[in-house]
């Protein structure tokens, strides 16, 4: 059963839905016979009440297939993956994927775009549209509440993406890399937005990167991938105070600690992927190459 968080500081929402999802032994392979591809090899791992737990591997490890069996989008080849002691055997509102490209309507405001779940499930009610101004105010974007999606900027266009997936008010957010491919300052600015609605809410948050910096100034816990096919490399805590400064990413020991150690981590996988030619991996070993060299 889902714990009930109570959170008297949200209002409109009441309470917190809160679900842990646990991948058991999973696999994944695409294609058949000697076409067939191994991208998921027994994975294991539990996604905790309350958390902020973040995946980060290397590029093409197989993060997106195992978030797209998380969300039900796809079946494993074999192994279990539950929520809430639940078996996950198709898509639900109690999971909501927010992918890397916008999902906005163009032809709805900010504010139509937030209220779209609530108003197709028939709950346009005055406890919703208070929620919806709550989380307006919360991603900085009151003042944008009736401009269409084109009239914002890309990071703008990220927040109310998360706006939006919040009203409903999932048990587990997944996110997969929402704000790659943006500019290194408007990436900060998400970072602080997101951490502080996950602090307020403590719903249960799953976020994949690739971006080893957002993922320690996000994470309670660090997922690290093997290089594909991929599986949990290590566990490792983020015991970091919250709510978290940017600073605290070149200030705190523990997160410099974290840090080394997931790099050097990631750098034995990049170096296999690197053996068997990939160009993502070659990239990886020589920007961590430079990094060590200035220390
Ligand atoms: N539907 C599919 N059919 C065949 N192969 C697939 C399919 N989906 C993914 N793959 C393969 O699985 C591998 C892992 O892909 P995936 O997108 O899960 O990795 P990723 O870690 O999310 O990558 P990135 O960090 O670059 O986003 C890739 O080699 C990809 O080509």
């Amino acid at each position: 059963m889902a714990t009930v968080l109570k959170t008297a500081s949200v209002p409109g929402l009441g309470k917190v839905q809160a679900g842990e999802i646990e991948v058991s032994s999973v696999s994944k392979s695409y294609g058949v016979q000697q076409f067939a591809k191994d991208v998921v090899k027994d994975c294991s791992f539990t996604v905790q009440r309350h958390k902020l737990t973040v995946m980060i591997g290397p590029s093409g490890c197989g993060k997106s297939t195992l978030i797209r069996l998380m969300a039900g989008f796809e079946r494993p080849t074999s192994g279990t993956i539950t929520i809430d002691g639940k078996q996950v055997v198709g898509p639900s509102h109690d999971r909501l994927v927010v992918f890397q490209e916008t999902a906005l309507f163009p032809w709805m405001t900010t504010y139509e775009n937030i209220m779209y779940g609530p108003k197709a499930r028939g709950e346009d009610t005055p406890k919703t549209r208070e929620f919806a101004e709550f989380l307006l105010d919360k991603v900085g974007l009151t003042q944008f509440r009736d401009k269409y999606p084109n009239q914002l900027s890309g990071g703008m266009q990220r927040r109310a993406e998360l706006a939006r997936a919040m009203i409903n008010n999932p048990s587990v957010m997944l996110l997969d890399e929402p704000f790659r491919g943006l500019d290194a300052m408007t990436k900060e600015l998400m970072w602080e937005y997101y951490a502080a609605l996950f602090e307020e809410t403590r719903r249960t948050n799953f976020f994949v990167t690739t971006d080893i910096d957002e993922a320690i100034f996000l994470a309670d816990r660090l997922l690290i991938m093997t290089n594909i096919p991929t599986r949990v490399r290590a566990v490792l805590e983020v015991n970091i105070p919250r709510p978290r400064k940017l600073k605290d990413l070149v200030e705190d020991d523990r997160a410099n600690d974290v840090k080394m150690e997931a790099l050097s981590l990631l750098h034995e996988e990049a170096m296999k992927s690197f053996a068997g030619g990939s160009k993502a991996a070659a990239d990886f070993v020589e920007a961590y190459s430079r990094r060590i060299a200035k220390r």
